[in-house]
């Protein structure tokens, strides 16, 4: 983790996060920490919650019982004024980027700005154009339409949006599934660099292994609707589970050199 010092402060801290649909529970009794400056990815076997546990911490997810605290405040519980001060510092790429279709790549970028800020129409584009500078996306692409566009460009422009509002954390959700090794690589170079850069929180769901190795501090494994296990890469090797093992030690990951 870089950045961080001896007592590393805690931006999202959940704790007894429990959700369910119908008499499905999915989370039970959930607890999470997630430090400043941090690269957390989260991981664990289709279906476990991964985006469900994004929405929750999010607050797009009704608990049944449990509370999220993000950038101090008691997010769960707090009024909606509150809420929304909180929402302008963190940005989001859901899975396949979720880019409005009719809208160009400048525009959606613009969308947060137009919800949260007051900017004449020229600084709103000059903002928008940095921010897809940013994301390594040449300046033609900003008035480009998202069917005009690559896989690896549409995570860059829905990562250009989640940028906008210049937030202290952000949530992906799958960003490099879909893309080609190289594409995914660059990918996890750019996301390493807005942290170093910017000084960015990233919880990253991923299944991605490259990018566990590669980009992220810590890890997060999701199994039995709770938290398994959470630490280093060093930590996953010793840690004595079934899917953790075959997950971590097995014949993909042995590929990459573990
Ligand atoms: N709105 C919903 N209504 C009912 N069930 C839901 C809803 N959202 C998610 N689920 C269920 O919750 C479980 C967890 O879903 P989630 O999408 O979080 O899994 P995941 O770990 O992200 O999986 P994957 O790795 O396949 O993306 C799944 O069984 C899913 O069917």
């Amino acid at each position: 983790m870089r950045g961080a010092g001896k007592n590393p402060e805690e931006v999202i801290r959940g704790r007894g996060i429990t959700v369910g649909f119908g008499d499905r529970l999915i989370l039970d009794n959930l607890d999470i920490d997630v430090y400043r400056g941090e690269i957390l990815g989260v991981v664990g076997a289709s279906g476990t919650g991964k985006s469900v546990l994004l929405r929750t911490i999010l607050g797009l997810q009704p608990m049944r019982a449990g509370e999220v605290e993000v950038l101090g405040v008691p997010y769960s519980d707090a009024a909606p004024a509150a809420r929304s001060a909180v929402d302008r510092r963190l940005g989001v790429l859901f899975q396949h980027g979720a880019l409005f279709s009719s809208l160009t790549v400048l525009q959606n970028v613009q969308v947060p700005m137009r919800e949260h800020l007051r900017l004449s129409p020229r600084l709103m584009d000059e903002l928008a154009r940095l921010k897809i500078e940013l994301v390594g996306l040449a300046p033609d692409a900003a008035d480009k339409m998202p069917s005009e566009l690559s896989g690896g460009m549409i995570k860059r422009a829905g990562l250009a949006r989640a940028l906008a509002l210049d937030p202290d954390i952000v949530f992906l959700d799958e960003p490099t599934s879909g893309l080609d090794p190289i594409g995914a690589a660059d990918f996890d170079a750019l996301i390493e660099t807005l942290r170093d850069t910017l000084g960015l929180t990233v919880f990253m769901v991923t299944h991605d292994l490259d990018s566990l190795y590669t980009a992220c501090d810590r890890i997060a494994v999701l199994g039995d609707r709770r938290v398994l296990i959470e630490g280093t890469m060093g930590d996953m090797m010793a840690f004595n589970h079934p899917w953790v093992q075959q997950y971590f030690r097995g014949t993909r990951a042995r590929r990459l050199g573990a």
